[in-house]
């Protein structure tokens, strides 16, 4: 069995990044990885404006008692006139700033009566001016390649100018479930059946990487019937994921499948619970990795070494996301032969830490933990963890995304 750090690495590094870009309209870049490092074109602002509605004046013409005249109302997306002097140009949030005005002050602090306004409440000097530049200046790089874009990057890019973007092609994803027992939801179900859980749980996850599901097909227990479907997975797509029967039972056809196939199996077992029968191999140069059929295995492996081949083959920049601390709550001694990751779900104490609540049940099978978890806390392999000790948390807004 490998190490579970060994395991992971190699997993990470299975893939190749990808090597085709295209061009991407920005307002459908959402989920997509650039492939080009972006610098910044323009000033933001672009030129100093006003940060409230107000009165845009110069501060060396203020003297108690002065009524300024209102020379222009100059509206946001109007060009200002040269402020003159003695006088007061009515602004808004976003407007210019005169020429000649250096301070602004806002409308509530004065009151304009005849077309004059008068300072009630003055500012410091250069008050409410957002400077030229203060938030990005012309050449900053604002990307580099392997970013994820969303919205955030895509509004930075759009307050640039940037209309289209170099991205990579999405990596192609096919998905292979196994098993006779398994009928699709929305078929009446025999007594020996259940439903088909994986297929729609790992197009999910694939999908909320921002790769493409091309395939979720499913093939019997047999070793023709996994042939054909390897056949369509292989040349369809960049990375096929299995579920089930990759473990030692009679019909756990799968591997020696791939072998007849002409694919090399590099990894089979992993000293992790659950998870333990993962493996991957290759075939026409692209790598599969197998996921052990029951629920909570397959997601955990998905998580921890599936997303950061992932990533890699996206040719995203960080494949590792972070992975946090928490203090574990549990009522019994914690302990096992492998390195374990338990559901949990990590809420945030008055210390500002984290404690890290283990679902009641953590079979490999249990479906209901996986909605109700925010995370996988990790327990070393052959340690003692008890109430309140740290142990390594991985957050799924991160480890999923
Ligand atoms: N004698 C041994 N038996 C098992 C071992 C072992 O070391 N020795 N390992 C166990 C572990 S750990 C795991 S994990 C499972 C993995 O087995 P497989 O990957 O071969 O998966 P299956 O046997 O096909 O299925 C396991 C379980 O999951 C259900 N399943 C499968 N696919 C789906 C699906 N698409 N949707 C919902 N549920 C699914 C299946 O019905 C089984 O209950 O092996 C242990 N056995
Ligand atoms: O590895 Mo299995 O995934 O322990 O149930």
């Amino acid at each position: 069995m490998l190490d579970f750090d060994a395991a992971q690495a190699r997993l990470a590094a299975a893939g190749k990044p990808p090597n085709i870009s295209e061009s991407c309209p920005l307002h459908q870049a959402q989920g997509r990885v650039l492939a080009q490092t972006l610098f910044a074109t323009l000033d933001l602002p672009p030129a100093d404006n006003s940060a409230m509605d107000g009165y845009a004046i110069h501060y060396a013409d203020y003297a108690q008692g002065h009524r300024f005249p209102v020379q222009q109302r100059c509206y946001a997306g109007l060009a200002p006139e040269a402020l003159q002097k003695g006088k007061t140009i009515r602004i808004f949030t976003g407007s210019l700033i005169p020429q000649g005005a250096d301070t602004v002050v806002m409308q509530e602090d004065g009151q304009e009566i005849d077309n004059r306004f008068q300072v009630e409440h003055l500012p410091a000097q250069g008050s409410h001016v957002r400077r030229q530049g203060e938030d990005v200046r012309t050449g900053d790089q604002l990307f580099p390649k392997g970013t994820l874009l969303g919205a955030a990057e895509i509004a930075l890019l759009a307050s640039q100018g940037y209309a289209e973007l170099s991205v990579y092609s999405q990596l192609r994803v096919g998905i292979l479930t196994t098993g006779d027992e398994l009928i699709q939801p929305g078929q009446p179900r025999s007594p020996e059946q259940i439903y088909n859980s994986n297929g729609p749980m790992l197009a999910g996850l694939v999908h909320d990487m921002g790769a493409n599901v091309v395939h979720v097909m499913h093939a019997a227990d047999t070793e023709a019937s996994l042939r054909a479907a390897f056949d369509t997975l292989l040349a369809d797509c960049d990375l096929v994921l299995t579920v089930g029967g990759v473990s030692v039972g009679e019909k756990d056809l799968v591997k020696p499948v791939i072998e007849q196939l002409g694919g090399t199996l590099d990894l089979w077992r992993v000293c992790m619970k659950p998870g333990k029968p993962v493996a991957l191999a290759y075939a026409q140069d692209k790598p599969i990795v197998c996921l052990p059929g029951n629920p909570a295995s397959a997601f955990a492996v998905f998580t921890v070494l599936v997303s950061p081949l992932i990533r890699g083959m996206q040719g995203r920049a960080q494949v590792f996301p972070d992975v946090q601390f928490g203090r574990i709550a549990t009522d019994k001694t914690l302990c096992d032969k492998r390195e374990e990751f338990l559901r949990v779900q990590a809420r945030c104490n008055a210390q500002a830490t984290l404690d890290l609540h283990p679902f009641p049940k953590q079979g490999s099978g249990v479906v209901s933990s996986l909605p109700w978890a925010s995370g996988l806390a990790r327990i070393p392999a052959n340690t003692q963890v008890n109430d309140g000790d740290v142990v390594p948390y991985y957050d799924l807004r991160h480890w999923l995304a």
